[in-house]
């Protein structure tokens, strides 16, 4: 396994292909880590089977690059960073500390910087984690075949408070598949196993749950639930 590809192996692999996401606090300021530290949050999500993690090191929601080395280094799953990031420099550091993906927000960046970020990304052996939100975006992702492509169920321009629609998942599943990638992901807004599973059936091969599992009482049961 490249480096750039351990991520998306990883994840297509899985028994239970979830990225469990760590992050302080929701867009609008409430508390997700309820006294547990980031490394603990960790720890249990992989006991509890997760196949990789997933670290908001954005400040909006309480992160910060600290927490992407404190997560890297609890464990050995392979770690997305997810942050506006938008300049080479960023990706260097997200490799220094041990991510192995990095989040590329279509809606953030230009095509040619699309373009470019994937490509560096890639070089330095990351795997972009290309979100989408419509067609046009996901016609426009770059190296496809090398990329994870995840569907945004909620909208970033409102700090993700709205409550997410799974509908947009499968409605542009096709289109993500077309593409040729062969890590479809849905992501945010998924509150229950039932639709985790129903997801999955609809043919995604990976799930990214943030808040729902931080303010799980028992993400072994949540977790195991898609076993
Ligand atoms: O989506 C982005 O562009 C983004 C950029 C910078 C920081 C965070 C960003 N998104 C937030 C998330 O990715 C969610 O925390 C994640 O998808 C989990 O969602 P949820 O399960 O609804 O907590």
């Amino acid at each position: 396994m490249t480096t750039a590809n351990r991520f998306t192996r990883t994840l297509l692999e899985a028994p239970t292909p979830v990225i469990a996401e760590v992050k302080p606090r929701t867009g609008d300021g409430n508390d997700l880590l309820r006294g547990r530290s980031a490394a603990a949050i960790a720890l249990e999500y992989a006991a509890a089977g997760a196949a990789c993690l997933s670290v908001v090191t954005g400040r909006w929601f309480g992160g910060s690059v600290d927490l992407l080395r404190t997560v890297a280094s609890a464990t050995g799953l392979p770690v997305l960073q997810k942050d506006f990031i938008i300049r080479e420099k960023q990706l260097e550091t997200a490799r220094a500390l041990g991510a192995s993906a990095v989040l590329l927000t279509a809606r953030l960046l230009t095509a040619s910087s699309l373009r470019r970020m994937s490509g560096q990304a890639l070089s330095l052996g990351l795997t972009p984690f290309v979100e989408v939100t419509d067609e046009e975006e996901i016609d426009a992702v770059p190296h496809p075949q090398d990329s994870v492509i995840a569907v945004n169920n909620k909208n970033i321009e409102q700090r993700e408070l709205d409550a997410g629609e799974l509908g947009r998942s499968l409605r542009l599943l096709p289109a993500v598949r077309a593409t040729g990638t062969p890590c479809p992901v849905s992501a945010s807004g998924i509150d229950t196993p039932v639709q985790a599973a129903a997801l999955l059936d609809a043919g995604y091969a990976g799930l990214l749950v943030g808040t729902t599992l931080l303010r799980a009482a028992n993400v072994d049961e949540w977790l195991g639930a898609l076993r």
